[in-house]
Parts: structure tokens; sequence; C-alpha cells
């Protein structure tokens, strides 16, 4: 059982972060290093790094690098800024450097603060993983979107973490990803991580999804988060809600994975920014040109799913079913 996949390492000895590279997967694994907090910056802008756990446990440790440099304030509050202004969805990365501001404030250490919260991600996913796995059934077919598994977290994953829990606890199951076009996670993050594994993976393209459930080939959908609120509406990669409302009209368990720290219990569906990314993803395939000179497109990169279309939101506290209140 290969587990070892930690998308996120730092380097105590060197006091430097280093990332693995998802840009250049899975046709090379690659190792991408930080010295300091632009390069963290970077490397969130740039889905260096991605996924919300990943994202926040990244930009702690962007903080940590600050304080290492400069602890004064006017410095700490500069590479707050810059990496808060880094992606605008994913709840976890003002989770994190709200809980490294506050260490800051707090006149406690953010580096430690930040290897708490590093630590805290691994429990929780594999917590994620072991309730969640109990709602596969053996022989199922699951369907993933995107990646949320150990490259968009500290470990194990999120979505991925109930697909390995119930794969290590014997459950025969099959996974099919869907392929998440523009930026592809699923076809070269989701494929890789649970084909180095050895769990049995299909990618598909994203519009086959709905074929598949007529067809009766998919038993439950789990998906991962960036963004719960407190109607339990949830954000996540663009194509999500497109599912659910597939799930709904085949009757497939729609299942979010989620832990406390996507949460977002303050802030209302209009108050939330759906990032737009630079064209670019969609208007190229790995450098090659798909669509004419002149014409545009739009790069939404998350959308929203109501409660209504989920059969429940799995947690490292247990599972939460948003339409059995
Ligand atoms: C476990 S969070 C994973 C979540 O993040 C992904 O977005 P991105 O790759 O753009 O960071 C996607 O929404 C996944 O579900």
């Amino acid at each position: 059982m290969n587990n070892d996949l930690r998308p996120i390492i730092w380097d105590d000895d060197n006091k430097q972060l280093i990332l693995i590279d998802q840009r250049k997967l899975p046709n090379s694994l690659e190792y991408y290093t930080c010295k300091n907090y632009h390069d963290v910056a970077f490397a969130i802008k740039n889905m260096v790094v991605r996924g919300a756990p990943a994202i926040g446990v990244s930009a702690a440790y962007g903080m940590a690098l600050a304080e290492l440099h400069n602890s004064s304030r006017d410095y700490i509050e500069k590479a707050y800024n810059e990496l808060k202004n880094t992606r605008p969805t994913a709840v976890n990365l003002f989770w994190a450097l709200d809980r490294c501001i506050e260490a800051y404030n707090n006149k406690s250490s953010i580096m430690e603060e930040a290897k708490r919260i590093h630590k805290e991600d691994i429990e929780v996913c594999k917590k994620i993983g072991q309730i969640g796995e109990k709602i596969i059934d053996d022989g199922d077919t699951i369907l993933t979107h995107c990646n949320a598994g150990a490259l968009a977290t500290s470990a194990y994953g999120t979505a991925l973490s109930v697909i390995r829990f119930a794969y290590y606890n014997n459950k025969k199951i099959n996974v099919i990803a869907d392929e998440t076009r523009p930026r592809l996670q699923g076809a070269k993050l989701t494929a890789f991580e649970l084909n180095y594994e050895g769990i049995p993976v299909k990618v598909i393209p994203d519009n086959t999804a709905g074929f598949l459930m007529k067809k009766g080939m998919v038993d439950k959908i789990v998906v991962g988060a960036d963004r719960v609120l407190r109607d339990y509406t949830v954000f996540n990669k663009i194509g999500t809600y497109s599912l659910a409302v597939l799930a709904k009209y085949h009757n497939v368990p729609f299942y979010v994975t989620a832990p406390y720290s996507t949460f977002d219990f303050k802030n209302n569906i209009e108050d939330i920014t759906i990032e737009e990314r630079d064209e670019k993803e969609v208007i190229y395939i790995d450098g090659v040109r798909i669509i004419p000179e002149g014409v545009s497109a739009y790069n939404y990169a998350f959308d929203a799913t109501p409660a209504e279309l989920i059969t429940g939101i799995i947690t490292e506290k247990g599972i939460i079913h948003p339409n059995n209140r």
C-alpha cells in the first residue's frame, strides 16, 4: 500500500517548504521549493499546490517563512495580504491565515501554529476516510470529480480518503474519475494517485457522467469541497453542480467530503467569490491552442451546489444529512 503521497513537506533543517509541483504530474514527479512567502503565494496562485486543505497548510508555512525572515507586524501583515489574495474561493486559505495571525497576536510562534495545522490536517483527512468508507458497499463503482485526494490535502485526501479506506477494508471497488476540464485534475492527479496505490480507476470526459448514470454504472458519487456554508451550500470544482443535478435525476447518492476547516458559518452565498481563472486554461491544452484565434472563453473554477441535492456531507466528526432536518 503506497499511501505515502505527501504534497507538502516542511524542511526544518533548511527552513524551506517543499511542494510536489502538481503542474508537472502525471508525467514527471518534480518538487518546487519555497524559501519565502512570495514563493508560496506564487505556488498557490499558479496551482503548483492546489486543493482547499493543501492551500491552507501551504499558506500557513508561507506565514511561518515570513516570521523567520522578519517578525515585524508590517512584514507579517504584508505576507498575510499577499497570501490572502492568491485564490478567493477555498475557505481553508483564510482559515489558516487567520489562525497564524491569531498566533502572532497572541505572541505565539507562527511556525508552531503552521506545524499544528499541518499535523491536524493529516489526522482529520484520515478520520474522514475512516468514517466515510462506511457508506461504500462492496462492489461499488464510485464516481469522483476533480482531485480531492492526498494531492489536495496533507495526506489521504477527503473524497479519495473515503475511497482509500474502503479499499484498505477489502471492499472491491472501482473508481471513475471525471477528467475535470480545463485543468484536468481528475485525469492528471486523481488517476495518478489511485493508480500509484493500485486502486482501480478509469477516466471519463466530464460529459460522460450522465450517460453512465443512466446506464446504472455509477453506484455513488463522492466529491470534495472548497467551502461549505451554514445552509450546507457546497462550493466545489466547476461541474460539481451539474453532477449533483444528474445524480438527483438518476437517484444516485451524492456525497460531499469536507473537514470542518472547510466550513464557513459566517458568509452567505452572495458573499462568496467564485474564482475566474485565465481563459488561456480553456483555450489551450498542454500548450496547444484548441480554440480559434479571436474566440474567448469563460473559465469559472468553482460552482455552488444546494443542500437539496446532497445526500450527505462526510466530516471528521460524522456525516451530516442536510435533508433529514
Ligand atoms: C479536498 S479540497 C479539493 C478541491 O479543490 C479543488 O480545486 P482546485 O484544484 O482548483 O484547488 C477541487 O475543487 C477539489 O474538490
